[in-house]
This record gives structure tokens, C-alpha cells and sequence, in this order.
């Protein structure tokens, strides 16, 4: 591919030194830093690469599958593009000993839960204490680990700037307090190319983000600044961005054919969200795309699923018949197999003792709730930490002879008190599992978040698993185990996977993807609203949010609400 840069691109491709560029959706930031990375490749001598830091390992497959519109084969083994995570362990693995003469030891996610589960007191604290005193790290403490060694080693940070002369620092505006720290330890020994939107700062939840991270930059690290402003590449008539940017700046929407509103009625959401993925996949067919990409978006999981279903039945619409589409779910792993654990827990059930039957199952909701604090972007939920915390208690007065509480721990007992009889076709009794779940109050997400697992696949192999365990002993017994084992290894599968067609997934996922068309669904009734009234106008988290969701777009967006939804901008 030839690409041409415009001024300041090219300005910042030619300077020698520190820069920071700056640009909208689709300015081509990734692009241009590969472009220079190209340039700088012959200045390196053997065993030097320049290093390319991104925050998720979905950003790192989407900036490596970039490298080779940009990059020769051989260019590309000259670039390594890596997580935060990632580097940060390397260093912490190859040279953790020179902290605490110890080698350093990584505390993996499973283990951490099974170690802050038995601890009493303030996890954190003693998390930090494991790093510091027994050279255990947990991931949280990967980036302050290695900018400790970085810091204050003087032989690490010489041997990392050998290794890697040149560092990229992607999506430089979500860099948490850490990762930032690092960097700036980092920007001793090695030339640093900044990339950054300020207006695609969409995890500012996360406390550990600092809005003021730019600026922290430009005090401490003074780069030479290269706007790419108005540069547009991904969607070069620019419908889309104008669109996205007065969204953005709650101000009056352009006129254009790249994007448009639907509203809808509630009732006709499945047909109509359903129909318009159809009819743009045919649109842009048209326009002589030939395997158009479609993302579907929305803002919370719940309703990507919801989707999910919509798009795998078939629907009317103004007349039409649709048929089902097939398509991906880019999905929290986790937390569906944390789901599932809850359903196979169902399936174990031996009637023998319906109190530890039902023990066993308020458990893995405790699990499910667990897990989902653990993952959550901006650190522990609240609400799901005492959600875990009291279906633990529950399930343990139940094992103590006591009766429970929630009202879907109640109905759990009950259900497991009248006794479930499977009948050896996993796919019926997974479903007979299911349906118990959806009768417990106050537990619907975990049978929102199941629902992934199915629309994943993966519940052919585990069929087939449970149905091997019926045949050798007339009931599930290991169930729980069975769904575990073969969901770890459905989830390896699904991160190598670069997904095509339709792609639905939640908004915050999209970020540093593109499309040739996007479909952004508004759900209704608190759920998956986009301007809610706990939010404070003009909702610029919201509107943020919603730009990085339209721009993922390269031809064409269209944004399904409901009727009568609040304005998009007011
Ligand atoms: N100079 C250029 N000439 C032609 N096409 C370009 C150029 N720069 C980028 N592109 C194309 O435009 C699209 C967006 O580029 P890129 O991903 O580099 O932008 P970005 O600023 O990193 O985007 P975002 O911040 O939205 O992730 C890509 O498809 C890329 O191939």
C-alpha cells in the first residue's frame, strides 16, 4: 500500500527526536508511526527493535495486522508490538532478582482470587507487600514492579533502551498512573513517539487515568507536538467524522449520507436492528466493497447479547422476510465461563441433598460476581463485591443448616428442594439448567452472560463432553469442571481469531478497530441508554464514547434509537 502524508504527518515523520502526535479517529497516527519506524529501521543495530506499547492484546493483533499494509516482512521482525502487561512481565522475569536478590514470581489471576478470597484486610495493601517484600507480583503491580527495576537499576534501563532505542506509546491518553510512570523512566535512554486523541479518552472512570495525562507529558518529557487535526484517512469524505464530531461537541448534526438515525419502536427493535444490518451489508456490497465488515455496537454486554439472539432468528420487517445471520461476539471471556460454572452447577445437582445442591450453586453465583468485579476495566464494582460477599454467606448458612435471604437464593433452594430429573441430552438439560436460572430474581445477568457461551459454540464441545460423563455414569457430575476445562481452551481460541462479517460487541471493545460499516444500537429502559439521568449534561462521557463508536466506521454508520430518546444533541 503507498500512502502520502500530509504536512505535519510528514513533519513528524522526518523529525529526529521526542514527539508526541496528536489527531482524531482515523487521522492515521498508528499509520504514521509505522511509516517512521520504517524510516528509523536502518539506523538499528542487530538484536535493537523499536517497541510498539498497546493496552490490550486486541490492540496488539489490530496494530500487528496493520504492520503488513505498512511494513516488508523483514520490516516487520525489526517491530515488536506488545501490552503493557506483557512487557512489563519480560522485564520483571529477566531481571526481578536485582530488586530483592529473589527471582520474581507472577501471581496469575486464579491464584490472586484464591490468595485475596483466604486474606482479611485491605487487598491491596498486602498485594503491594507480596511485590515489595516477597518479589510476588500480581498483574496490577507488573507496571510498578518493572518501573522500580527500570528506575532504579541502572543496568536494566541501560539493557531495555539497547534492546529498544525507539518506544510508540499507542492511545497515549488512557495511560494509567503506572503505565505512565514507566514511561517516564523509560524516556531516559530511548526516543519516544507519543500517539494520542484527547477526545478518545473513554476509560476516565478509571480513576488510575488521569485526564490531565497530556499535559503531564508535555511538562516533564517537552515533545516536539505534531497535530494531524483535521486529517481523515479511515473515512475520507469526512460525512462520518463531522457527524461523530458534533456529537461530540453537542452540536447541531451535518446533513449526510454516511450516517443515519433510526428510531424505533421497542417492539420492532429485533426486526429493525436485524434488517438494517442486512440492508448495509447489501449497501455497501453495492458500493463495491466486496466482504464488507459490519460492527454492531452497543453499550453494555447485556444488550449485545440481546442482539445476538435478534440477529439468529428470523424477522420481518416493512414486509421483508430477514433470515438469521451469522456473526461474532467479541465477549468477557470471564465472566460467561463464570456464568456457565453456574448452570453446570445446576447439572450436578443429585437431589441426595438438596441443601448442598443448592450450596454449591449460590457458590458459583458468588464466583460469577467475583469475577466480574476482578475484570471490571475501572477496578473492583462495588455492587457485585457485596452481590459475592452475600451469596457467599448464603451458601454457607445453608451448609451450616440455615435458611438463605435473596430472593434467588430462595428460589434456588426451592428449585433444587422440588429436584430437577435430567435426561441425558445435555442440550435439553442444559437448557432445563438454564431455565431454572432464569426464574431466580436478581441473577438475569448471569443468564445474559451464558448466553455468550452458546452463541460462541462452545456448547457443542461441552455437549459432547457431558454426554461421554452421562454415558460412563448417568449423571453430570463433573459438569463443572467439564465447562471450565473446555471453555479455557474455547477462549484461547477465541483471542487468536481476527473476527469477520458482523461483529457485535460492546462499545468500549471497539476502540482502535475499524469497519466498513457500523450499526450503534441505543437499548431502552436503562438499558444501554446512551444519555442517562446519572449522568451530568452534556454527558461528554457519553459523547465520547459515541464518537470513538461512529468513527470505527470507514463508509458508513447508522444508529438505531428508540423513539422518542433524547436528542443526540441538545
Ligand atoms: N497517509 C495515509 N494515506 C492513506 N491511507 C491512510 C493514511 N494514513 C492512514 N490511512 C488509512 O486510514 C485508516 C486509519 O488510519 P490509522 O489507524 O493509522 O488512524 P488512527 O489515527 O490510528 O486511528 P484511531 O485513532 O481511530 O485508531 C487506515 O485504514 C489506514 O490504512
Amino acid at each position: 500500500m503507498s500512502f502520502e502524508l500530509s504536512g505535519p504527518a510528514q513533519e513528524a515523520h522526518d523529525h529526529d527526536g521526542r514527539i508526541m502526535v496528536l489527531g482524531g479517529p482515523g487521522s492515521g497516527k498508528t499509520t504514521l508511526s509505522l511509516l517512521k519506524t520504517q524510516r528509523l529501521i536502518p539506523g538499528l543495530e542487530s538484536g535493537q527493535n523499536v517497541l510498539f506499547l498497546s493496552f490490550s492484546r486486541a490492540a496488539v493483533r489490530q496494530v500487528m495486522n496493520r504492520t503488513k499494509d505498512v511494513l516488508t516482512r523483514d520490516e516487520g521482525s525489526r517491530i515488536t508490538v506488545q501490552t503493557y502487561h506483557a512487557f512489563c512481565m519480560d522485564i520483571l522475569r529477566a531481571h526481578g532478582r536485582l530488586l530483592s536478590g529473589k527471582p520474581a514470581r507472577i501471581l496469575f489471576p486464579d491464584r490472586e482470587k484464591i490468595s485475596k478470597a483466604s486474606h482479611d484486610g485491605d487487598w491491596k495493601v498486602e498485594r503491594d507487600r507480596l511485590a515489595v517484600e516477597e518479589n510476588l507480583y500480581a498483574f496490577d503491580n507488573f507496571a510498578s514492579g518493572a518501573t522500580s527495576l527500570v528506575a532504579q537499576v541502572r543496568k536494566v534501563a541501560e539493557l531495555v533502551a539497547d534492546r529498544f532505542p525507539v518506544i510508540i506509546l499507542d492511545e497515549f491518553q488512557d495511560t494509567s498512573d503506572a503505565q505512565w510512570e514507566l514511561v517516564h523512566a523509560l524516556a531516559e535512554r530511548s526516543e519516544l513517539i507519543v500517539l494520542a486523541d484527547p477526545d478518545q479518552r473513554i476509560f476516565e472512570y478509571d480513576d488510575r487515568v488521569d485526564p490531565e495525562r497530556l499535559n503531564q507529558v508535555r511538562a516533564l518529557l517537552a515533545p516536539v507536538e505534531f497535530d494531524l487535526g483535521g486529517d481523515n484517512h479511515r473515512s475520507p469524505d469526512a460525512g462520518i467524522l463531522n457527524f461523530a464530531d458534533a456529537v461530540l461537541q453537542n452540536r447541531e448534526l451535518p446533513k449526510t449520507d454516511d450516517v443515519g438515525v433510526m428510531s424505533v419502536w421497542p417492539r420492532s427493535y429485533p426486526a429493525a436492528t436485524h434488517a438494517a444490518s442486512i440492508w448495509l451489508y447489501a449497501k455497501l456490497r453495492k458500493e463495491g466493497v466486496t466482504k464488507p465488515s459490519i460492527a454492531v455496537l452497543a453499550r453494555t454486554n447485556g444488550l449485545v447479547s440481546e442482539i445476538s439472539g435478534w440477529l439468529s432468528e428470523t424477522h420481518k420487517f416493512q414486509g421483508k422476510e430477514y433470515g438469521p445471520v451469522s456473526h461474532d461476539v467479541l465477549w468477557d471471556a470471564e465472566i460467561s465461563a463464570a456464568a456457565a460454572q453456574v448452570v453446570a452447577s445446576i447439572l450436578e445437582w443429585s437431589g441426595v441433598d438438596p441443601s448442598s445442591d443448592a450450596a454449591s450453586t449460590l457458590e458459583a453465583v458468588a464466583s460469577f460476581f467475583d469475577v466480574k468485579s476482578a475484570v471490571a476495566t475501572n477496578g473492583p464494582i462495588a455492587s457485585a463485591v457485596v452481590l459475592r460477599d452475600r451469596y457467599r454467606v448464603n451458601a454457607q448458612a445453608l451448609r451450616d443448616g440455615k435458611g438463605v435471604r435473596p430472593i434467588g437464593a430462595k428460589w434456588i433452594l426451592a428449585k433444587a428442594v422440588s429436584g430437577v430429573s435430567f435426561v441425558g441430552n445435555p442440550k435439553a438439560d442444559w437448557l432445563a439448567a438454564r431455565t431454572i436460572l432464569e426464574g431466580a430474581s436478581g441473577l438475569e445477568e448471569i443468564v445474559q452472560a451464558v448466553r455468550f457461551v452458546r452463541l460462541f459454540g462452545a456448547t457443542d464441545e461441552i455437549g459432547g463432553q457431558l454426554s461421554e460423563q452421562w454415558d460412563r455414569a448417568g449423571n453430570y457430575g463433573r459438569a463443572t469442571d467439564i465447562v471450565r476445562r473446555t471453555l479455557d481452551q474455547g477462549r484461547l481460541v477465541s483471542e487468536q481469531r481476527e473476527p469477520q462479517g458482523f461483529v457485535l460487541m460492546n462499545m468500549h471493545k471497539s476502540k482502535g478497530k475499524e469497519f466498513d460499516g457500523v450499526i450503534v444500537v441505543e437499548g431502552h429502559l436503562h438499558r444501554g441508554v446512551f444519555f442517562s439521568e446519572r449522568e451530568e449534561y452534556p454527558h461528554l462521557a457519553t459523547r465520547r464514547l459515541l464518537r470513538v463508536a461512529i468513527t470505527r466506521a470507514r463508509h458508513k454508520a447508522i444508529i438505531i434509537r428508540p423513539m422518542g430518546a433524547v436528542p443526540l444533541t441538545q
